[in-house]
């Protein structure tokens, strides 16, 4: 990866989101890494102007509202981070989050936005995604409804993309473009051009150091010896119950309301790099690879899932994450206390659990047998307990790229590339071609019969 070699072969692509955040240290040789800076400047520049009120919106005003239009990559973690970062954010200019085709995404959102001080980020790699261009199209013609001069656009609408050519062919100047490279994949592409709407948030210093603190866990990564690493030890911990014991799924359950999206950016960052059965030789592999990703901010998920956690009949490794100090100390960190009393004691409740002898004790002698079993924790059930002391953009980097080293270790191990999304595309070919049916029944071809009669109903009942 850091050699800049092609690591991603089906794609004949290199891996090089470690030059994004690299500040002139490892030496990459690649096309564009030299180009990484510029791109920085730009965004400082920008941010500022944005943030400090010299750049204005069509009528004179300043921007309060930013909207980032994207999927995938290029929404999850811009929206983990904005959320992750909250507290160093500027208060008086509000993120907004549009990634849905639905309508309803758009459409709601845009309810809360003045088009006099609304400035749009179209993000997107490859500037195709349908979703992506039909919500920029829609946030477009919203905006002229008000603005009715296409030359307002200028001032409203910026993109973050690859591909210079659909994005001036979209209509947006060249010159409130944000360049990023082929080789930096979209769900590891916050740190780039993509992470537009994070500096803006908490503004370029700490964006700055986010990027830092992802540097360096690179070096952690980079030059520690194996049996100290620690993307390689909590890649090894996953496989080793993954591969051995048959756990199919790994939690990640932060005790940090900040980080309520973080399960969610490691859903597309784990199972869209690992969620694959062919080798990078092409060969089906038999064992299992990525597990099934999931979770929820603490104590919530306790109140939910956690009964399954610690007495269903399925093996879940979880990875328990806490800051030792809150941000939000209220209550002389009262909260705070109580938030980090259960985050210590349901790893030891996993872990060692409650023996019947135990349950009897408690229940005493007039307790039905049945009773006494359904209160027994078996225990030996795994998790990691990763803390660190205060939510910083530092940290943040630091932590992001522990599990994006993570994956990419486990892909190695597991002998897959991480870096394509080839299961992506089957759904995407299939929706085109019946999007170009949905008109007349009569047109409805070349389906089972499942999906001719859920298509037959649609048209039966549709109102447009
Ligand atoms: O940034 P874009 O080119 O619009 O791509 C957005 C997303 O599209 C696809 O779903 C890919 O599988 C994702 O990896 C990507 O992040």
């Amino acid at each position: 990866m850091f050699a800049g070699e092609h690591i991603n072969t089906s794609e004949d692509r290199a891996v090089l989101h470690v030059a994004l955040r690299n500040f002139d240290d490892f030496k990459i040789q690649e096309a564009g890494a030299d180009e990484v800076s510029g791109v920085l400047d730009h965004i400082k520049e920008f941010s500022e102007a944005i943030r400090n009120g010299t750049w204005k919106g069509y009528t004179g005003k300043t921007i309060n509202t930013i909207v980032n239009i994207g999927i995938g990559g290029s929404d999850l973690g811009p929206v983990m981070v904005t959320e992750a970062l909250k507290s160093y954010s500027k208060r008086d200019l509000t993120a907004h989050f549009v990634s849905n085709i639905d309508g309803t995404h758009i459409a709601e959102i845009v309810r809360e936005c003045d088009p006099e001080r609304t400035l749009f980020i179209i993000a997107s790699k490859t500037f195709t995604t349908q979703e992506t261009i039909t919500n920029a199209e829609s946030a477009r013609e919203w905006f002229l409804s008000s603005a009715k001069d296409k030359s307002h656009v200028a001032k409203h609408f910026v993109a973050l993309s690859t591909n210079t050519k659909a994005v001036t062919a979209f209509g947006i100047d060249e010159a409130n473009m944000f360049q990023f490279w082929d080789w930096v994949g979209g769900r590891y592409s916050l740190w780039s051009a993509i992470g537009l709407s994070i500096a803006l948030s908490i503004g370029y210093d700490n964006f700055q150091q986010l990027l830092q603190g992802a540097h360096g866990m690179d070096k952690h990564f980079k030059e520690t010896p194996l049996e100290n690493n620690l993307p390689v030890l909590l890649a090894v911990i996953g496989i080793w119950y993954n591969d051995f014991y048959g756990a199919q799924t790994h939690a990640l359950l932060p005790y940090d309301q900040y980080l309520h999206k973080f399960a969610d950016y490691f859903q597309q960052g784990d199972m869209e790099s690992n969620g694959k059965f062919i080798t990078k030789n092409g060969q089906r592999v038999d064992y299992q690879t990525g597990p099934i990703i999931w979770g929820a901010a603490g104590t919530n998920g306790q109140h939910s899932f956690y009964q399954l956690v610690h007495q269903g009949t399925k093996l879940i490794p979880a990875d328990f994450i806490a800051p030792a100090t809150s941000l939000n100390p209220i209550g002389g960190s009262k909260h705070h206390r109580i938030l980090l009393s259960n985050y210590f004691a349901q790893p030891e409740a996993l872990a060692f659990g409650k023996t019947e002898e135990e349950v009897r004790k408690e229940v005493g002698s007039n307790a039905t047998e049945a009773l006494v079993k359904s209160k027994v924790f078996e225990g030996n059930r795994p998790s990691n307990s990763i803390m660190f002391p205060l939510m910083t953009p530092r940290t943040l980097g630091a932590l992001i790229a522990l599990y994006e080293h993570k994956i990419f270790t486990q892909g190695v191990i597991w002998g897959i590339n991480s870096f394509d999304q080839m299961g992506v595309e089957l759904g995407k070919v299939l929706a085109k071609n019946i999007l170009s049916q949905l008109d007349k029944p009569a047109d409805v071809k070349g389906h089972d019969s499942s999906t001719t009669g859920l298509i037959h109903y649609y048209q039966k009942y549709r109102k447009e």
